[in-house]
């Protein structure tokens, strides 16, 4: 008989289950309490409970893991410093959805040189993330492929569903059984509605084929996710002004859903150009200042180092602290205008 089956398929090598994987780096006391307060502390800025602003900011994409230390290691004291007015989290990516293809990301080719060792990508990815909760940073994701969650979302307190996954079922199913709040970027052309489809789809039950904690194949039951929201990231144009903020809420209320929303000050609405997000950031701080209440959160792209480097031939020539990704705004600029989000937000609140 002819094979019939794997007949494009050159490679399957099995990984440890989501159980082994805890069970080598298991969560302690103060890593759940970071993640836990995490979680509560979005689902009270979104439900208008908190007001300060929600500030998602890291770099496009993580590579180096000694980079992402120092860069966590000051971002939490920052976080500290500017807890009254700003509930900083750090963005903590390592999945990457690609326009054709390109570098997938830390967990699937944590190495950069196309061996897609994913069993030491989830070790690392998982291992940092105990770091970062461990330092009482709370940490934020993309979820992407529909298995990593299993491995790394009980370490995760935000997470995003990217604008080229957002029309996606397997997506949206997903984003229900998720613990944390997720966030739903508008698609890649700025449509608002695929994502406020999105957010209601998760808002409910489903049951789906997936894994479980020992990675047999199973029957997934969610609950349902109540904390969906929209996150603008632009699209042909950017969307993050006054009018564009309008027809959100506008989709918004016609939806029912809860008048939240974050501003992706990168991406569309950047033109992916790093400075330009000190542009959307002002503008949000003005929009704020005006009394706008539905803007509760912003995404920054922000690495220890400004803009980004290619893709590299050889790894070790990489400049460290730059993306490799997108271009981020660097860690002085960071602090800076975090600052001055933060003096806004302190005299709206006196
Ligand atoms: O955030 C990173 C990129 O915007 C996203 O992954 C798409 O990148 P690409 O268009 O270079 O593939
Ligand atoms: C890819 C990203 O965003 P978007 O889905 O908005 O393109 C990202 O945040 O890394």
């Amino acid at each position: 008989m002819e094979q019939l089956h794997d007949l494009r398929v050159s490679r399957i090598i099995r990984l440890a289950s989501p159980r082994a994987l805890k069970e080598m780096l298991p969560v302690g006391e103060k890593v759940a309490a970071t993640v836990t307060a995490g979680r509560r502390e979005v689902e009270n800025i979104l439900t208008g409970k908190d007001s300060r602003m929600l500030v998602i900011v890291g770099p496009c994409s993580i590579h180096d893991m000694d980079a992402a230390r120092e860069y966590a290691s000051k971002l939490s004291v920052l976080r500290t410093e500017l807890q009254h007015d700003l509930c900083i989290m750090m963005r903590v990516y390592f999945e990457k959805p690609r326009t054709t293809i390109g570098w997938k990301g830390f967990i699937n080719d944590p190495h950069l040189d196309d061996t897609y060792d994913i069993e030491h990508g989830l070790f690392h990815a998982r291992k940092l993330l105990l770091e970062i909760n461990e330092m009482g940073l709370p940490s934020a994701t993309e979820f992407l492929d529909p298995i990593s969650p299993q491995y790394v979302a009980d370490l995760v307190s935000w997470a995003a569903i990217g604008a080229r996954t957002i029309e996606s079922q397997t997506h949206r199913q997903m984003a229900s059984g998720l613990s944390m709040p997720v966030g739903f970027k508008n698609s890649t052309d700025g449509r608002l509605n695929v994502a406020v489809d999105a957010i209601r789809s998760a808002m409910h039950p489903h049951s789906f084929l997936g894994i479980d904690q020992e990675g047999h194949s199973s029957v997934i039951t969610t609950k349902g996710n109540p904390f969906g929201h929209l996150v603008l990231r632009g699209g042909e144009k950017p969307n993050y002004d006054a009018a564009s903020i309008a027809v959100a809420e506008s989709w918004i209320g016609k939806s029912g859903l809860e008048p939240s929303l974050l501003v992706d000050c990168s991406h569309a609405n950047s033109g992916k150009k790093h400075e330009q997000q000190l542009t959307v950031w002002d503008n949000i701080l003005k929009q704020k200042t005006e009394g706008n209440k539905s803007i509760v959160g912003v995404m920054i792209e922000s690495n220890l180092y400004c803009g980004n480097q290619p893709f590299p031939e050889d790894p070790d020539k990489l400049r460290y602290g730059v993306s490799i990704t997108d271009e981020c705004l660097s860690w002085e600029e960071t602090e800076r205008m975090l600052r001055e989000g933060a003096a806004v937000m302190r005299k709206l609140f006196q």
